[in-house]
């Protein structure tokens, strides 16, 4: 996945402008960034869910809107929300998402919910529930694309410690993480972007947007 010269605005403030990346078969980039400077943004653009944006998002070297199709087959999308039925149990969950019960299972136990599988996601706490979320990553033919929304948040050490080394091994298999997180990410090679250094200038403000 790549950007070029990329800016977004909402409710008449532009959040980034210029935002150029390139995100090759196997790095990783975490986007930074201040609560409200548009991580999340960022991401509902790059994964389709907003169009109202200046510049250009490409996939495997073709641009959006074309390559949108393309591009949501090979992507695993996890948001900022954790994307779980709380009425379906964790093993529910992953079934809902075409897994099967031998890889669900082992995708559980991978994130720490051996013996919880069966349990109501409304009965276990916000860290379960985007261990449940994240269990996805552990399922077999992950897709090659992750865009994940602060999957970091409410993760102890040790489920910290776990999922960078799921994002590692999938580096090394040659896919592609591009993550949100306001915590230093220890996985390698990884690319850093910061919403910060992408602010508008005032010719480009008046240009682009009329103010
Ligand atoms: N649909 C929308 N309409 C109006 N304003 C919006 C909309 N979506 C986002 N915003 C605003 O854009 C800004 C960026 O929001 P965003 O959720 O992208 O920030 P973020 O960097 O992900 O923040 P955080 O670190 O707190 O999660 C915020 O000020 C938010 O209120």
């Amino acid at each position: 996945m790549s950007a070029r010269d990329l800016s977004c605005e909402r409710d008449g403030r532009v959040l980034f402008a210029g935002l150029d990346f390139q995100l090759p078969a196997g790095t990783a980039l975490q986007v930074e960034g201040a609560n409200g400077a548009g991580k999340s943004t960022l991401i509902r653009t790059l994964i389709g869910s907003a169009s109202d944006y200046h510049g250009d998002i490409s996939w495997r070297g073709k641009v959006f809107p074309g390559a949108l199709a393309a591009m949501r087959s090979e992507l695993l999308y996890i948001g900022h929300h954790a994307g779980v039925r709380r009425g379906l149990s964790p093993l529910e969950n992953l079934a809902w998402y075409g897994a099967a019960a031998e890889d669900a299972m082992a995708a559980l136990d991978a994130v720490g919910l051996y013996g919880f599988e069966d349990t109501l996601c409304q009965q276990l706490s916000a860290g379960q529930n985007r261990r449940v979320a994240l269990a996805r990553l552990y399922l077999p033919a992950a897709p090659q694309l992750w865009i994940l929304d602060e999957p970091l948040a409410a993760l102890d050490v040790v489920g910290v410690e776990s999922l960078e080394s799921c994002m590692h091994g999938h580096l090394q298999r040659g896919g592609s993480v591009l993550l949100t997180s306001h915590q230093p990410v220890r996985i390698q090679p990884l690319v850093k972007v910061n919403l910060a250094d992408f602010q508008p200038q005032e010719s480009h403000l008046e240009a682009e947007y009329g103010v």
